[in-house]
């Protein structure tokens, strides 16, 4: 494995990008002293030298050209050659190398090492002049990327671990986390190959929804040299997300540049499991409604608002009338699907903000917040109608007796329950398939 080289970016910065525009142009005719003069004034480090480029107006193509500098001036001063005002193509230099501007900066360099010049034009796409670039701006252009990383992978026995792992194993550059290497597990974690993956960062493959997350994570790294274990999102190249549970770490690169490595576990079938088993944890098997654990936790919130707000705070007891009868008749597994059946008729009407939880055998309740007495009756018909209205395919017309109550301020769940429980009785007792309210005065 030894060492990887990733793409030097300066190899794709374009020379257009760093040349200077500044020059004079003259014919050769023109006295050094004039040229000179134009020089200081531009600002320029460069006059070339071109046959009638001034009456044409046209860039000189750079075939043929000379051209002379501000050290070439400098330079003949300082001999005496400058002396009777000289006529610059006498002085000029051999004509001007040029690269295309569409050229990189690496290439630049190399052509500027290769021939052994200060100094390149720059020609446009019809090979005109657009532009010269010098030693120095090259240079510097080059020095501001980011050096090229040396990276040193795990080698003999750790390249195994490396390769074999089942983790997602990514070194970044520190900074910004941008991926340099990535293990081959990388692809079936991300459907990145480790080719693709290389060159974007950790932030890129970061939802929106977790990128504070994922930015607090790498200020930690950044802080105290580690960061995790920390559970993120991710997303795969498919643009899916998975769940991810993260452990980064800095470490010092054989080249001396920090770096992190950040080991990345799939964490979706354990997510999956544990949503699974929440889901068993707050919900009737059978019917899928919620069962008492998140009714009691809810009522209690919300009794509590009442008691603090005097908010409104209906509530439901509905019980299906004879179902012993149903399962006497037509067998435990039809009554089984009716019970199935009257939740899903009860769900599809209360709202989303009302909970509707099995609380035992055949009875139901419904916590409708913000409803008063009255709304809760009108609801409460309505949840009747659509169990009675109705027939059920394997066990014909079904009905629901319901007792409605409303929270009164300060009074406790239990007894909230009892007046409710005691209206239900009543609508028993009345003929059942009724809709009966609470008294205020608990039984
Ligand atoms: N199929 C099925 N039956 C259940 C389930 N839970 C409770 N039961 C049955 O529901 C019946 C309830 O009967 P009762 O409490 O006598 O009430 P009822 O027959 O509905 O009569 P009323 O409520 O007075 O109208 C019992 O026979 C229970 O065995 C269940 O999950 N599935």
């Amino acid at each position: 494995m030894g060492t990887s080289e990733t793409d030097d970016p300066g190899k794709q910065t374009a020379v257009r990008q760093v040349m200077a525009r500044g020059w004079v142009r003259c014919t050769p005719e023109t006295p050094l002293s004039t040229v000179a003069a134009a020089m200081e004034e531009r600002g320029a480090e460069v006059a070339v030298v071109a046959e009638a480029a001034g009456e044409t107006g046209a860039d000189p193509g750079p075939a043929g050209m000379g051209f002379v500098s501000t050290e070439t001036i400098l330079g003949m001063v300082a001999a005496g050659r400058g002396a009777g005002d000289p006529e610059v193509g006498t002085v000029a230099t051999r004509p001007l190398p040029c690269v295309a501007a569409d050229d990189t900066v690496e290439h630049a360099r190399h052509r500027l090492e290769a021939l052994g010049a200060a100094r390149l034009g720059v020609t446009g796409r019809d090979g005109s002049l657009v532009g010269l670039v010098d030693r120095r701006s090259l240079e510097r252009a080059a020095a501001a990327l980011p050096p090229p990383p040396a990276v040193t992978l795990p080698e003999g026995e750790l390249a195994t671990l490396y390769t074999m792992a089942p983790l997602a194993i990514l070194l970044t550059r520190f900074e910004d986390g941008c991926i340099l290497e990535a293990n081959p597990a990388t692809r079936a974690l991300l459907g990145y190959g480790p080719e693709e993956v290389t060159g974007l960062g950790l932030a890129d493959l970061t939802p929106a929804e977790a990128q504070a997350e994922e930015a607090l994570q790498h200020r930690r790294l950044r802080t105290h040299g580690r960061c995790g274990p920390y559970e993120l999102e991710l997303l795969r190249a498919n643009g899916e997300q998975v769940p991810v549970l993260v452990n980064g770490v800095r470490v010092e690169a054989s080249d001396g540049e920090p770096r992190a490595w950040y080991l990345l576990q799939d964490i979706a079938e354990r997510k999956a499991l544990e949503r699974e088993l929440a889901h068993r944890a707050t919900h009737d098997p059978l019917t899928g409604a919620f069962n008492r654990i998140p009714f009691e936790e809810r009522i209690d919130a919300e009794m509590e608002r009442v008691a603090r707000y005097a908010t409104a705070l209906g509530f439901l007891v509905i019980d299906i009338d004879h179902f012993k009868a149903i399962n006497d008749t037509h067998g435990h597994d039809v009554g089984d699907r009716v019970l199935v059946e009257v939740a899903r008729r009860l769900r599809d009407i209360i709202r989303g903000s009302d909970l509707l939880a099995r609380w035992g055998g055949e009875e139901f309740v419904v916590l409708l917040p913000e409803t008063d007495l009255f709304g809760a009756l009108e609801l409460g018909e309505r949840l009747r109608e659509a169990i009675a209205d109705r027939s059920f395919e394997e066990a014909g017309t079904i009905t629901v007796s319901i007792g409605v109550a409303q929270a009164v301020p300060g009074e406790s769940v239990r007894r909230l329950f009892s007046r409710a429980d005691a209206a239900l009785y009543r609508a028993k007792a009345e003929g059942r398939n009724r809709v009966l309210p609470a008294d205020l005065v608990a039984p």
